[in-house]
């Protein structure tokens, strides 16, 4: 299928520099050669972003499509910039084999309004406790990459280092989703401290995090592999990601919106919107957290974009599902936290929502240059754009939306995904 050629006139790219784009075959070509009757897109004040990438997105598709599907997930993708995202392993049945992987890419093909390369189980089930087929999964039409038990932790040690061996002959990567099942039980759904304990909920204390990155790290040393740690949200964890880059060792990381802005006083009201795991932390976690995503130690932004149905989230707070949506709002979140405040420019933006997450997951057709011949991927950004949120203005099946009623920056204009319109306001 091939699209009529888009002449986007006016845009500047991050670094400020103006640049006319022409969009041809699903590629970037040279705008002198643009046909007279092209369609035009004014993108005068507008920057030119390279097409978001998201390491962490929950699809819900196969298992719970009233929660989401493929369609759905990419269309709000889209609205947020993306053109790539990782489709993360817990579904049901979970992304555990070769069928299921391809599965997944299949329905990313067939419903997909950006790139979904589908994310592989650690264990069998998620269980824990036996190592799924890796190697079949790498080497299936599907191409994983990225490994990860994600909503589990990988805890048992023996298991982590034989992991960490196996992703290395392939070069993928486990993301650990840093949890010490006996530190932060199962009851455990508030950050541990003054609020967990005045609200009479179970604790989640920072170090059940970082003991596990600490852990992983000298892991991934052992075994020469690459390790990637999915959301991070304390600042004990950044400073063991700090000692781990020092010494050379392969760890990158990532940080959630929510976690760059929300904190515990979130939970006060009991509004299980704001449950999340891992959950929100207090203001100094927060300042560790932008200051990590501005200097580097923390690589990127993924969403965790976690949407689940009214009737799994509707409960009381110890009850109700773990998680929120984020694709949609993701880069206004990060411009309101990370840009407003001046800890980053826009280049740096694109840097940690496009150009790592796609080379961490090894995606060579995204994060790529807005230059002659490279994959047509963008977003077109309106820095002064605004809006109130409201949940219920979605193109996600779910509304479990923690930022709904703030003002926030909604810069998202168009996005473009090999050359064709996937979002335009
Ligand atoms: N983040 C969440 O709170 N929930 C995620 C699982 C996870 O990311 O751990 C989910 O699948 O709902
Ligand atoms: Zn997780
Ligand atoms: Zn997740």
């Amino acid at each position: 299928m091939t699209h009529p050629p888009v002449l986007i006139t006016g845009a500047r790219l991050p670094d400020g520099q103006p640049r006319d784009l022409l969009l041809e075959g699903g590629r970037f070509a040279d705008p002198a050669s643009a046909p007279a009757d092209v369609r035009r897109v004014d993108a005068d004040g507008l920057l030119a972003l390279p097409g978001l990438v998201d390491l962490h997105t929950h699809l819900r598709e196969p298992g719970r499509e009233d929660a989401e599907t493929v369609r759905t997930g990419t269309l709000a993708a889209a609205r947020g910039g993306y053109t790539a995202v990782l489709a993360m392993a817990n579904t049901s049945p979970v992304t555990d084999t070769a069928e299921a992987a391809e599965h997944v890419a299949a329905l990313g093909r067939r419903d997909g309004c950006a790139q979904v390369a589908p994310v592989g189980a650690v264990t069998k089930g998620l269980a824990g406790e036996e190592l799924a087929e890796l190697g079949l999964m790498a080497r299936s039409a599907a191409g994983v990459r990225v490994f990860s038990d994600d909503g589990h932790c990988v805890h048992d040690s023996r298991l982590m280092r034989r992991a960490l061996e196996y992703v290395r002959a392939f070069d993928g990567v486990i993301a650990q989703h840093a949890q010490d099942p006996r530190l932060a039980g199962p009851d455990a759904c508030c950050h541990e401290g003054e609020i967990s304990g005045r609200l009479g909920l179970g604790g989640w204390p920072a170090v059940a995090e970082s003991t596990i990155v600490a852990r992983d790290v000298q892991l991934a040393r052992l075994t020469g592999s690459r390790l990637h740690v999915c959301h991070v949200s304390t600042a004990e964890t950044v400073e063991v990601l700090r000692w781990a880059k020092g010494l050379g060792i392969a760890v990158t990381a990532e940080v959630t919106p929510h976690h760059l802005l929300l904190t515990t006083d979130a939970v006060t009201g009991y509004d299980p919107t704001f449950k999340v795991n891992p959950p929100l932390r207090p203001d100094e976690h927060v300042t560790a957290l932008r200051q990590a995503l501005a200097d580097g130690t923390i690589d990127a932004v993924g969403t965790d974009h976690a949407p689940h149905a009214r009737h799994d989230k509707e409960h009381a707070f110890a009850d109700a599902a773990f998680g929120m949506v984020g694709l949609e709002t993701a880069l206004g979140v990060v411009a309101a936290t990370m840009v407003e405040t001046g800890l980053m420019a826009w280049e740096d933006v694109a840097v940690r929502m496009s150009t790592s997450p796609a080379r961490i997951a090894g995606l060579t057709d995204q994060g790529r240059p807005l230059a002659v011949g490279e994959p047509a991927n963008l977003v077109l950004v309106d820095p002064s754009r605004r809006t109130r949120v409201d949940a219920a203005d979605t193109l996600s099946l779910s509304r479990n939306n923690p930022y709904h009623g703030l003002e926030l920056p909604d810069p998202v204009v168009a996005t473009f995904w090999q050359g064709r319109p996937t979002f335009t306001r």
